[in-house]
């Protein structure tokens, strides 16, 4: 084969390996999408075959790593098969661990080279769907939700929006209500749901109006949110993840503390059966380690217990405060009102009365978990930069560090701060300021992988928390980041001017016996270390 033959073949090779993506994707969603139903043989049929497909298209295109995930579902698929085609807890888990390898996998190019992320990201998932009347504004927030990894269409009129709900239908839709002109936007949703076989989940917006009247309207018609004023890239994600599709992308976690153990497989049977995981305790007295271990989104409690009642564990549970926000629900054959309002008085949310129909108990879970997830969401990020905030960043660190014992894996942490940030405000104004911090938020989401962990730790200052990397791969992660950085150009009062940053690294040593925050003290020094030395530098403790 000649050069140019050579040449023509590997980009043919590479233009197809493409399709691979838009196979995995599929997958994912058939995943994901179950998520949200119920687990019936069509499910099972419809992941079985994107699976098989998956594996023959990586095969063809000498995609290994899909390849290998492909062949993996189909084995859990068999194996699920094999149990009268019921879900358990340990295959939901293995399928969900390979939903999230596959979203992390890596194409493999001809010529050796990994797609550039944005490429991967971009073909991740579903698109979102933005119809703003200020279409510069549109493309702009495009931009910007790229960078958080989201991909976003723009709809230019009222026939765009048509022809892409009739191509493909997006995760949301972002619909300003005088989209085209006043008050068009409730119109188009309007037509779009009485069309549509499943709601689409919309947000609507308006950079002005917003009485009682227009909410009225939006609601009727679905809207699951209203944004109002200036549209930001953060505020998009945070209503995206918070009211729209709270924790779709990982099954929800059930603790189920009950001594009966028919009982329990039974509530265990009926919530697999809704793709959600669970975990039993009959010693309820272990229930506390089972919350730290299992970190559940939901606890169901029996009332009568011999070691410790329901509502003792459940007061118990709410004396710990990072469990003060996890829902309680009792499943209990107590019939006395009396009594069930007193055992909720001691910190539970909900009581079902057995026998419990299982799509009540399916839906009650669902609900809960939706509105805990959305909660919590909201609460551990920052709202400026949409990252985790100081405490949330904390209490991962725990986590992480706990984790990376129990597995013996490496971690790493990073402080960073931007360098002379003071000057930047006074020169070119804090809102400025507040756009650099923004902009640096941005390019940490978009260089940084999604097992990895970004919290804003105060005004310029950010903790990364680095799973599976050493202080010397940390570190070179931080400087690419630093070199990207330094070359953001930013519009102030008087021309262009640019920021860079200092960093700290710190390689824990989750085997001595530390505390976990002990490591960001670390990483702080060597960030003061980074400072001393003239800044725009990374240094290792
Ligand atoms: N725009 C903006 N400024 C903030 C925010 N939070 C803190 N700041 C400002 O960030 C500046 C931090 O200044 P210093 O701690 O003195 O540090 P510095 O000027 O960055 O200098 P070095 O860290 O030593 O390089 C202060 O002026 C704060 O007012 C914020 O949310 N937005």
């Amino acid at each position: 084969m000649t050069h140019a033959q050579q040449d023509v073949a590997t980009r043919l090779k590479n233009h197809f390996s493409v399709r691979v993506i838009n196979e995995a994707h599929y997958m994912a969603e058939c995943w994901h999408d179950s998520q949200r139903a119920t687990w019936t043989p069509d499910t099972a049929r419809n992941l079985q075959q994107a699976a098989g497909r998956l594996q023959r298209y990586a095969e063809r295109y000498e995609q290994r790593e899909h390849q290998e995930i492909a062949a993996q579902v189909l084995q859990v698929m068999q194996q699920v098969a094999s149990d009268q085609g019921r879900l358990t807890t340990a295959t939901i888990e293995v399928l969900d661990l390979l939903m999230q390898r596959l979203c992390e996998a890596r194409l493999q190019l001809a010529s050796d080279q990994a797609m550039p992320d944005a490429e991967q990201v971009r073909t991740r998932s579903k698109p979102l769907y933005l119809a703003l009347d200020d279409r510069g504004q549109a493309e702009l927030l495009a931009t910007q939700l790229a960078f958080y990894g989201m991909q976003a269409q723009v709809l230019h009129d009222a026939a765009g929006l048509r022809e892409a709900f009739g191509k493909r239908y997006p995760l949301a839709l972002i619909m300003d209500v005088d989209f085209v002109a006043e008050g068009q936007g409730l119109v188009l949703v309007a037509e779009v749901q009485s069309r549509a076989e499943a709601r689409v989940p919309v947000v609507f917006f308006s950079s002005d109006r917003a009485d009682a009247m227009i909410r009225l309207a939006a609601v009727r018609i679905g809207g699951e949110a209203f944004l109002q004023g200036e549209l930001e890239a953060p505020a998009i994600l945070e209503v995206i993840e918070t009211t729209v599709v709270p924790g779709m992308r990982e099954p929800s976690r059930v603790l189920v503390v009950d001594d009966s153990r028919a009982q329990s497989m039974l509530t265990a049977r009926v919530l697999n059966s809704a793709v959600i995981m669970t975990r039993t305790v009959h010693n309820p007295t272990l229930a506390l380690r089972e919350l730290d271990e299992f970190n559940p989104d939901l606890v169901i409690l029996d009332m009568y217990m011999p070691e410790c009642s329901g509502p003792e564990l459940a007061r118990m549970i709410r004396q710990c405060d990072r469990f003060d926000s996890i829902p309680i629900i009792y499943q209990s054959a107590e019939e006395d009102l009396d009594k069930q309002l007193w055992a909720m008085q001691q910190g539970a949310d909900d009581f079902l009365t057995k026998p419990v129909r299982p799509n009540v108990l399916i839906a009650t879970v669902r609900n809960r978990v939706a509105r805990a997830r959305g909660l919590k969401a909201r609460m551990v990020r920052d709202s400026l930069t949409g990252l985790y905030n100081h405490t949330h960043i904390q209490q991962l660190l725990e986590e992480s560090h706990e984790r990376a014992r129990r597995l013996s894996r490496r971690l790493s942490v990073v402080m960073l701060d931007i360098d002379h940030f003071k000057q930047v405000n006074d020169t070119h104004g804090h809102p400025l300021g507040d756009r650099v911090i923004k902009s640096l938020a941005m390019l940490l989401k978009q260089r940084l992988r999604k097992s990895d962990m970004i919290g804003r730790y105060g005004g310029e200052e950010f903790v990364l928390i680095l799973p599976d990397a050493d202080g010397i791969q940390a570190a070179a992660v931080v400087n690419e980041l630093l070199e990207r950085f330094r070359h953001m150009d930013f519009q102030g009062v008087s021309g262009a001017f640019s920021c860079s940053f200092s960093a700290g690294v710190a390689e824990c040593r989750p085997d001595q016996d530390q505390p976990a925050l002990d490591w960001i003290t670390l990483a702080d020094q060597a960030l003061y270390s980074a400072k001393s030395r003239g800044r725009n530098q990374v240094v290792i403790a």
